[in-house]
């Protein structure tokens, strides 16, 4: 359970995302604590993508987006990232050829000058690469190319790619997709020890036993608005999501 005296690390205030006449977020409020990980579930085309690329700057959006309490929505994508917002992409292959760390540091290098001068006394990346190896229990691959690796693993390391660097909120996107069940299981295990450490996630997945099972508190969009927010057991019995998104058959 999340650390009751934590601050949110993330805030939406009235989040808005239009593409022309469609309304794919509508005035979205969402919190994620320190601590905590958060679903974020809907039908296909309720907005969830659309919410990620809006808090991280992929998409523009009116309303707010605080990162530890300061302002982000102004920032270039690559500023939040530094700022330590970082994500997941839905497709999210990783780089065949290169090493897990180097996977990682190919993500956590600097640029201009500083990166320059870091290259030089060959300091790039890899060693800051190295915690988020470990956090997600993956310190004996870091030599290893992906294909190597269980796919389960593979998606580990897609994570452990996002909080290089020093990362405080990971918003994962459909992490889980193509897992076995217990391959799901246990990757629901290491987010939820990732994140007693202290960070914050906001996963979004497709596979509803990880979502309800993982997370502290779960939201649900519908056409661009939340239409529940809580804990899973009392959103799996909310009325609404039944109707808009789960089906009374698949939640019996
Ligand atoms: N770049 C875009 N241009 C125009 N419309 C878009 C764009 N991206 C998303 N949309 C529309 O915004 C709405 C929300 O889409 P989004 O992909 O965020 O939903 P989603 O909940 O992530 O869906 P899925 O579960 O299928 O991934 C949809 O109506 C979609 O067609």
């Amino acid at each position: 359970m999340p650390m009751p005296e934590n601050e949110p690390l993330l805030e939406t205030r009235g989040l808005t995302v239009r593409y022309g006449g469609v309304v794919a977020n509508d005035d979205v409020d969402l919190t994620v604590r320190a601590g905590e990980v958060v679903g974020l579930i809907g039908p296909n085309g309720a907005g969830k993508t659309t919410l990620v690329d809006a808090v991280t700057g992929f998409a523009p959006s009116t309303g707010e987006v605080l990162l530890a309490g300061r302002r982000i929505d102004r920032l270039s994508p690559h500023r939040r990232r530094r700022a330590g917002l970082a994500r997941t992409w839905q497709a999210g292959e990783l780089f065949g050829d290169l090493t897990v760390a180097d996977n990682l540091a190919v993500t956590t290098q600097r640029r201009g000058v500083g990166g320059l001068v870091a290259d030089m006394f060959g300091r790039r990346g890899t060693a800051a690469a190295d915690p988020a190896l470990e956090l997600l229990g993956l310190g004996d691959c870091a030599a290893r190319r992906p294909d190597e690796l269980s796919l389960g693993r593979q998606k580990l390391v897609g994570v452990a790619r996002a909080l290089a660097g020093g990362s405080r909120v990971v918003l994962l996107d459909e992490p889980a997709a193509g897992l076995d069940t217990d391959e799901s299981v246990a990757f629901g295990a290491e987010v939820r020890s990732m994140v007693e450490t202290g960070l914050g996630v906001l996963l979004i997945d497709h596979d509803m036993n990880l979502v309800l099972d993982v997370c502290d508190r779960v939201y649900v969009l519908d056409f661009g608005r939340v239409i529940a927010c809580g804990p899973p057991d009392e959103v799996r019995r909310d009325p609404a999501v039944i109707t808009a998104y789960l089906g009374a058959e698949a939640i019996a």
